[in-house]
């Protein structure tokens, strides 16, 4: 960092505005606003087919807006895409190396890529750094769902990008994987990387500094994981005892009962209206067995409410 020159006076690393993308005629990104600041890890998350991947092609050059504006790194999205590009670490939601190369020949591969002087001490670094220096003349696609994530990660990161674009690089990996691969995307920003990453695990949600959720092409959320549940305003009852599935049956549909959900023996029931979730549950506490008490809303919640409010509105 320039002397002088603190965090907060830096310019956003994301900054666009009124972005849209149209296929077909149909607009999948709707006039999407994001900025986001050096350092930051930002979580993208929505429903299958929302915009993500295509919002994300479009901050790293990969795909021209059909409206909108703004910077990455500080360069025009519209005008100086190769300039981005070049900065940019992307890692895209499929296994994106080659299986049948080598893990040191994919390494070389993608430092040749990105035009990278010592391509041999870049890749060997790389595999230093992984571990993975006395397998390095495994088939790539021999490693297994976390190691191969580990490793396109590694490959994403080796030309020293500012700014790590992440689209679902761990879906389909196991727990442990998974939480190693996001240690190592916490250590990253310690060192100044700044992530934008999408994905579907509310538990990886939950290790963003800050999250942005789309539904049908728009921004319906954003904020830390307890302001978004806050701005919610969801009331969440917890159900237990013998009678809580059928208690569950009575009240799916009923007013003030949005959402009914069963989490092992016990049942979540959620609605924006505290009074009338309360009346609802009171009305089927005399025929059933249950024990009711007040439980915390929970990121989930309130994405599916997002979710169901969205699709009502685009109906
Ligand atoms: N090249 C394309 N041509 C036509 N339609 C496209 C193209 N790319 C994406 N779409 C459509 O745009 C919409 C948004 O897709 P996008 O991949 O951005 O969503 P997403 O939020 O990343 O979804 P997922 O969580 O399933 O990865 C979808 O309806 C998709 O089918």
């Amino acid at each position: 960092m320039r002397s002088g020159t603190s965090q907060s006076d830096r310019p956003p690393v994301i900054e666009v505005e009124n972005l849209t993308k149209r296929f077909g005629g149909k607009a999948v990104v709707k006039d999407i606003d994001l900025e986001i600041a050096r350092g930051e890890i930002v979580g993208f998350l929505g429903p299958n087919g929302s915009g993500k991947t295509t919002t994300i092609r479009m901050i790293c050059g990969l795909l021209h807006p059909d409206g909108g504006s703004g910077t990455c790194l500080g360069y025009d999205i519209l005008t100086q895409a190769e300039e981005i590009k070049r900065r940019v670490g992307y890692m895209t939601q499929r296994f994106s190396l080659y299986e049948d190369l080598t893990i040191e020949e994919n390494l070389v591969f993608v430092a040749r890529l990105y035009g990278m002087k010592n391509v041999r001490k870049a890749a060997k670094d790389t595999l230093d750094r992984l571990g993975l220096a006395s397998r390095r003349g495994q088939l790539a696609g021999t490693l297994s769902g976390g190691w191969k994530q580990r490793l396109a990660l590694a490959a994403c990161t080796m030309h020293k990008p500012e700014l790590l674009l992440l689209d679902e690089p761990t879906a389909g990996v196991d727990p442990k994987a998974r939480r190693e691969f996001w240690d190592e995307i916490h250590e990253l920003a310690e060192l100044g990387l700044t992530v934008l990453v999408s994905t579907h695990y509310m538990d990886e949600a939950e290790r963003c500094h800050r999250i942005v959720y789309i539904a049908y092409g728009t921004i319906v959320a954003r904020g830390t994981v307890s302001e978004i549940i806050d701005q919610s305003k969801l009331t969440t009852f917890i159900l237990s005892g013998k009678g809580a599935p059928a208690a569950a049956k009575a009240l799916t549909g009923a007013d003030g009962v949005e959402q009914v959900a069963p989490f092992g023996s016990e049942v979540h029931v959620v609605g924006s209206d505290a009074q009338a979730l309360k009346t609802a549950i009171d009305s089927v506490k005399t025929d059933h067995d249950i024990a009711v008490r007040q439980g915390e809303t929970t990121l989930e919640d309130v994405f599916i409410r997002l979710m169901s409010q969205a699709q009502a509105l685009e109906k």
